[in-house]
């Protein structure tokens, strides 16, 4: 057997492998296959080859497996909308989760006996999310919004973004009219040349919405200003407009220099009765409820919270910090992004609690002074998806702190650290797969260290 890209074969997938695709063998080649459930027995068009594997997209779904949703005609990544977990039915997915959450802690964390639950799923699986994202393209000499084809970098678009809150998605029909009306260049990437590159939306509970348009420029004119405040009177739930300069020849989408055009400085939302403040480039959880969820699972796993001196390193604009402050002793946030530790103290002000300090710098650095300095009961992790420093975790391992709680939104650097936790005198627990987002593979896992 030779196989050539382009060729199409036929096969039966066995099993859904860390990452979301599926796998099965061509004559006991191994294959992967995007957007494919166990059990489906489907033609694949051959894209790459390895030499021990190779993957292909679904070009005929000849016998589905009993986990696909019904709707046949959905094939691709594109048809799905960029949701390569979406072709599962919602307890599937959850199943799946679990599974490769249990697959890491085993292989990379190197852990054989920690019982792994069921994924606690999301309330809403779909239009949950509160910050989107689009870049511009063109279709048809139309300007349009949505998402790089896997295959061919081209945009694409969608009617109706499946996880876009239904306000996101008002908001972004509304201004492409307007930019259609106006016939404003997009940014073309080879060149560096156009004006519009992305689209920034962010909702909130109160069914308010963040415009942030972020474009190839050092400056807006007056057309384009004049046409970002129609879009408040077309859309009357925009609160704040921003605009963005981001000249930099980067796929990161926000510039540094982001201008308040029109309204609030901030949008607001509720966790817990505390009211925070986001600005356009704080971090903030996207799907809102299942945020709640989340935290309350992490603060729930500390023995008891009154009295004690907690660490929430990695603390965005500062959530589970104050949540935490509410009934701990005494709180430190530490954050990296400027504008994220300045709201986070603005609403530590607002909601009149003052038991938290902000710290704002590395949590590699400050972290070690910190815990130098003050004698610290407990650490609430909550880091990026590369996962927290091994010097930092070394550290941690020369105090006496008992509890560490680790909420991770990557569950391979999550295995990985918990190989080194429980190197250097921790044991994990307990763990909880948590559902932030539905129809993606992408998985958030709680878990508990103490010392031993
Ligand atoms: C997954 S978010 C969690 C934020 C917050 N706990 C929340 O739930 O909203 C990770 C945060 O870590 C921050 N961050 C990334 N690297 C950092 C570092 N080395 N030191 C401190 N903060 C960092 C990011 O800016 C981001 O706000």
């Amino acid at each position: 057997m030779l196989l050539k890209k382009g060729d199409i074969v036929e096969i039966t997938i066995e099993k859904i492998v860390y990452g979301g695709e599926g796998l099965g063998y061509y004559d006991n080649f191994a294959l992967f296959v995007p957007m494919s459930v166990p059990g489906d027995k489907v033609k694949i068009e051959i894209i790459s080859l390895k030499k021990t594997y190779g993957r292909g997209l679904i070009v005929e779904i000849v016998a589905p497996g009993e986990e696909r949703i019904k709707d046949l005609s959905k094939k691709s990544f594109e048809d799905f909308q960029g949701c390569d977990f979406a072709m599962l039915n919602y307890t599937s997915q959850l199943k799946y989760k679990r599974d490769m959450v249990e697959d890491v802690i085993r292989k990379i964390g190197k852990n054989n006996d920690i019982e792994v639950p069921m994924t606690l799923g999301s309330e809403d699986e779909l239009h949950y999310r509160n910050k989107i994202i689009e870049p511009f393209g063109y279709k048809d000499g139309k300007i349009i919004t949505g998402f790089f084809n896997k295959k061919s970098h081209d945009i694409f678009e969608v009617d109706e973004n499946m996880l876009n809150s239904k306000l996101g998605n008002k908001v972004i029909e509304e201004l492409k009219v307007l930019l259609n009306r106006e016939n404003i260049k997009v940014y073309d990437e080879k060149a560096h040349k156009g004006i519009l590159r992305h689209i920034m939306v962010r909702t909130n509970s109160f069914n308010e919405a963040m415009v942030v348009l972020i474009i190839n420029s050092k400056k807006i004119d007056n057309k384009l200003e004049k046409l970002l405040l129609e879009l408040k009177d077309k859309v009357k739930e925009v609160v704040s407009i921003y605009v963005s300069y981001n000249r930099e020849k980067t796929n990161v989408a926000l510039g540094n220099e982001n201008i308040l055009l029109w309204g609030k400085k901030t949008i607001k939302e509720t966790i817990g009765e505390i009211n925070f403040n986001i600005s356009p480039k704080s971090f903030f959880q996207i799907n809102v409820k299942q945020t709640k969820e989340l935290y309350n699972l992490g603060i729930n796993l500390f023995d008891e919270i009154e009295n004690k001196v907690i660490v929430d390193a990695y603390g965005g604009t500062g959530t589970i910090g104050m949540i935490l402050a509410k009934k701990a002793k005494k709180v430190y946030s530490i954050e990296i992004i400027s504008s994220a530790t300045k709201d986070g103290i603005k609403t530590a002000k607002e909601n009149k609690i003052e038991n938290i300090s902000f710290v704002n710098g590395d949590v590699n650095k400050e972290l070690k002074a910190l815990v130098k300095e003050e004698q610290i009961d407990a650490i609430i992790f909550d880091p990026p998806r590369k996962g927290i420093d091994e010097e930092s975790l070394l550290n941690i391992a020369k105090t006496n702190i008992k509890e560490l709680v680790y909420i991770s939104c990557n569950p391979s650097t999550f295995a990985r650290d918990l190989e080194i936790l429980e190197k250097n005198g921790y044991k994990l627990k307990c763990v909880q797969p948590v559902d932030m987002f539905p129809q993606t593979s992408h998985i958030e896992v709680v878990g508990k260290f103490e010392r031993i």
